[in-house]
């Protein structure tokens, strides 16, 4: 980690004339058994469906990985191919308490992503998007560490930008059921500018489009996830309004390559969108998703969910520019491997029949 303001000699700074930043920095660029190749990770979430991802990329890369979640949403069983490992810690916890480790980075995932979820206790949800990105942020300033928000593409809101540029401020409702999570996450947003702006604290804003694969929870009430498992049911693929919104979707892989390539990449602190650019219906994914699972029903309309985003589609130059990443699975492929999991975990062995079809 570079230390700045010519603190780059391998002599502690006096602590009585340097900022505590420059501290911070020292001491973590000066840690004992750390290295660029073996760093201390932190992932907050890590349990869940992006953060057990990056985890298992994290540990196959060799550094030290701890995971704090609350498991909330996040399931232990997918972390189970690293218990045991000298390098992984899991700690359940919740990140709304204050906790102190020592690590360099920190990948701070915390939070229910699916909009049935995040809706689920809304005062929580907002509770963990401000109070733990404080908690992370001070930790972060204490120790040194750099850290990675993963916000998300609902900061722009019903967007009247197509595609959606990191410059754009988005339109978001302030008092709907959905602000929780996207007023929250632009709170936490804020509240990582003004720990860099006041606190020299080095961070990376990711925003996170709708991403897709194995291991999203069968019901977490996702689109993709949602079809996927009524399709193997043989059940109705339910379609919220008329099914023109637009959403573009990107493999979990490919997310995984650009928040660590984000993380490891100096001088940079976004916020950076990460997404699949190509954009679909959700009727267009629902013909695509019946083309796989013949045994799927048919469609079902249901009406639509309030505050529910006409459109969304990521403009991703910053992220080819800066980081030379773009998404390399297209739906289809991707598609593929997520039914092959989903049937391996044994959805759609037993049709439930719940819907009158099949
Ligand atoms: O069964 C369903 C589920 C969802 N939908 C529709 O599919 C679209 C996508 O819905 P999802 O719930 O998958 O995801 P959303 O785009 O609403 O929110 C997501 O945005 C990006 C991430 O930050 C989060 O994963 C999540 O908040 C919405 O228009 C929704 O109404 C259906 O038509 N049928």
């Amino acid at each position: 980690m570079p230390v700045t303001n010519g603190e780059d000699s391998d002599a502690c700074p006096d602590p009585r004339s340097q900022p505590l930043d420059v501290l911070a920095r020292w001491r973590a660029a000066h840690a004992p058994n750390r290295s660029a190749a073996r760093r201390r990770v932190l992932v907050t979430g890590g349990a869940g469906f992006i953060g057990s991802h990056l985890v298992d990329r994290l540990m196959q890369l060799g550094h030290e990985v701890i995971v704090v979640d609350s498991l909330f949403t996040g399931r232990k069983e997918y972390l189970a191919p690293w218990l045991g490992n000298l390098r992984f810690e899991f700690i359940r916890h919740d990140v709304t308490e204050p906790i102190v480790l020592e690590v360099d980075q920190i990948y701070h995932l915390a939070c229910p992503a699916s909009p049935v979820h995040y809706k689920y206790n809304a005062i929580k949800t907002i509770k963990t998007n401000v109070i733990g990105t404080l908690n992370m942020l001070g930790l972060a300033k204490r120790i040194g560490a750099r850290l990675l928000l993963a916000s998300t593409s609902e900061v722009y809101g019903d967007p009247l930008q197509h595609p959606q540029t990191e410059d754009y401020w988005g339109n978001v409702n302030p008092i709907g059921v959905r602000s929780c999570y996207d007023e929250g996450k632009r709170v936490a947003e804020t509240l990582c500018f003004d720990y860099h702006r006041q606190h020299h604290v080095d961070i990376r804003i990711a925003r996170i489009f709708n991403t897709y694969g194995p291991r999203m929870i069968e019901n977490d009430g996702r689109v993709v996830s949602n079809f996927v498992a009524q399709a193997l049911r043989g059940e109705h693929l339910t379609v919220y309004g008329d099914g023109q919104q637009t959403r573009s979707f990107c493999y979990v892989n490919d997310l995984v390559d650009g928040l660590v390539r984000l993380m490891n990449t100096d001088d940079i602190t976004g916020p950076i969108n990460l997404g699949n650019p190509t954009e679909f219906s959700m009727l267009q994914l629902a013909h695509c998703v019946r083309e796989k699972i013949p045994q799927c029903a048919g469609i079902r309309f249901l009406p639509p969910t309030p505050d529910d985003p006409s459109k969304r589609q990521p403009d991703i130059a910053c992220a080819r520019q800066l980081l030379g990443w773009e998404p390399q699975v297209p739906l289809s492929q991707g598609l593929d491997w997520m039914v092959e999991e989903f049937r391996a975990r044994g959805i759609g062995d037993k049709q439930s029949g719940a819907d009158g079809a099949c």
